[in-house]
């Protein structure tokens, strides 16, 4: 495939464009030998699996950061020094990204023996087109299992062993049974790992329906223990579970908070994983303390009207903080914790639905799916999810009759927070139909002010 050809190729083949040097975005005469691809891009182009992005990992035995300035400068592309003391450096281009990382050890064979897993450990010489795979990580790879290269190598990286679980889920994968024993008895060794790393990698067991099993066989194994200590029980995965059943039924009836819910959350554009579905996942995996005695079968009849939510934002939120998540998640979450008794309480009045809408604001999708997820049936959320995806609805989508500075001229006020105090009363005596136009707003706010 000539580069032309290659440019044209649609996403739909970018896993074979990773074994076709021609379609890389770079000249391969611009490589030194010996260079080889490793890592995922060479992985899911064996499964002719199509990956999101083209990113490709080299390793080189010297001067990788020099190999990737180098490319960098020739094509006027962006360059990042991932890790100086290891050797590492990013060359970005406009839609793929290229790493470059000297070589572990004194020889290719080394790296690879360094790797995490067998299907992992495969390399790709673009100027041969040979691969060199010395742990048969390409029969695993055609098997369909997770092979652990040595416990050692477990060992020395322990985030290692949620990612066994993460690849699972993506590749549809087994893991195989000794790697799963070994994984077993080395997972309080997790509790090491910094946060950030951890969140990354459960975070893409949350962002999809396929991961939730796997999320249920990570608990089952002891790892989800040594990530969110004891407090998470097997309600909190058979919520988890419900999540996906829920998000599935409420994508059907309304198609628009379906989409909201599988797009990122605002400020983490870049983050394709930490959507509003992962969020409202996320917050089934936290909730606490919920009354679990009541509750007899789990996973047949989770009805929670008998049981009390009772909500302990304080530990969740710590826990947040500890893994590093945004504010923007966070305050998300606490949301959904909030207003969920609220919404279970139904039916709201429509002044307790104007101050939810004004608090919850885009949460809104994550908050009634994970209330539909702990039991509320549909038709107990159906008017809220009608009014948010209504724009003209005064109740969820307020719009102001008057302005401060209005009412600050009309009524000779400072400003202050006075002004806010009367704008809501201004909205809640519209939503309750006791006003409709503006000079009915200035009048009532300056009755509202003399009471
Ligand atoms: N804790 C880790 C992280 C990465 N790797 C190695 O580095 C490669 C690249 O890692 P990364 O980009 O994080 O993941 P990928 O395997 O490329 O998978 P994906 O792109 O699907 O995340 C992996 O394939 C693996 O060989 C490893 O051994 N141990």
């Amino acid at each position: 495939m000539n580069r032309k050809d290659a440019k044209d190729a649609k996403a739909e083949d970018r896993e074979l464009l990773a074994l076709s040097p021609d379609s890389w975005p770079f000249s391969l005469a611009l490589l030194p030998v010996p260079i080889y691809m490793v890592g995922g891009a060479v992985r899911d182009a064996l499964l002719g699996r199509r990956r999101e992005y083209l990113d490709l990992d080299f390793i080189v035995p010297s001067d990788a950061v020099q190999t990737a300035r180098t490319i960098a400068n020739h094509y006027q592309a962006g360059f990042v020094v991932l890790d100086a003391q290891r050797q590492i450096a990013r060359v970005v281009f406009k839609d793929a990204t290229a790493d470059f990382a000297q070589q572990e050890g004194d020889s290719l064979a080394t790296d690879l023996r360094r790797r995490d897993f067998t299907v992992n450990a495969i390399a790709f010489n673009p100027h041969t087109g040979e691969l060199i795979d010395p742990l048969q990580g390409n029969a695993d790879l055609q098997q369909g299992i997770i092979r652990m290269v040595s416990p050692a190598n477990l060992e020395d990286d322990p985030l290692r062993l949620l990612r066994a679980y993460r690849q699972a889920a993506q590749l549809g994968f087994a893991i195989e049974d000794e790697t799963r024993s070994t994984i077993r008895q080395l997972a309080p060794l997790l509790a090491q790992i910094a946060a950030e790393r951890v969140r990354v990698e459960l975070g893409y067991l949350l962002s999809s329906p396929q991961g939730t099993p796997w999320l249920n066989v990570a608990w089952s194994d002891g790892i989800l223990r040594s990530i969110l200590h004891d407090d998470v029980t097997a309600t909190n995965l058979a919520l988890v579970a419900q999540i996906d059943r829920a998000s599935a039924k409420m994508a059907e009836i309304w198609p628009q908070i379906g989409v909201e819910l599988s797009s990122g959350v605002p400020g983490l554009a870049a983050d394709s994983k930490r959507t509003w579905m992962a969020i409202a996942k996320l917050t089934c995996l936290l909730i606490p303390a919920i009354s679990l005695s009541e509750i007899d079968e789990l996973n047949v009849s989770l009805n929670y009207t008998r049981a009390d939510i009772h909500v302990e934002n304080s530990s969740v939120e710590d826990f947040l903080k500890e893994m590093k998540y945004s504010v923007a998640e966070i305050r998300a979450v606490n949301t959904i914790l909030k207003f969920l008794p609220q919404l279970r309480k139904a039916p709201m009045s429509v002044r307790e639905q104007y101050f939810m809408f004004r608090e919850v604001g885009v949460v809104f999708p994550a908050l009634v799916l994970v209330a539909v997820a702990v039991g509320i049936p549909i038709e107990g959320i159906a008017t809220l999810c009608d009014r948010y995806l209504t724009p003209s609805d005064r109740v969820a989508h307020p719009t102001p009759l008057v302005t401060g500075k209005d009412l600050m001229q009309a009524l000779n006020l400072p400003s202050g927070p006075q002004i806010g105090q009367l704008l809501t009363a201004i909205q809640l005596a519209r939503i309750e139909g006791r006003i409709s136009t503006a000079a009915e707003a200035l009048e009532f706010a300056k009755l509202h002010q003399k009471s």
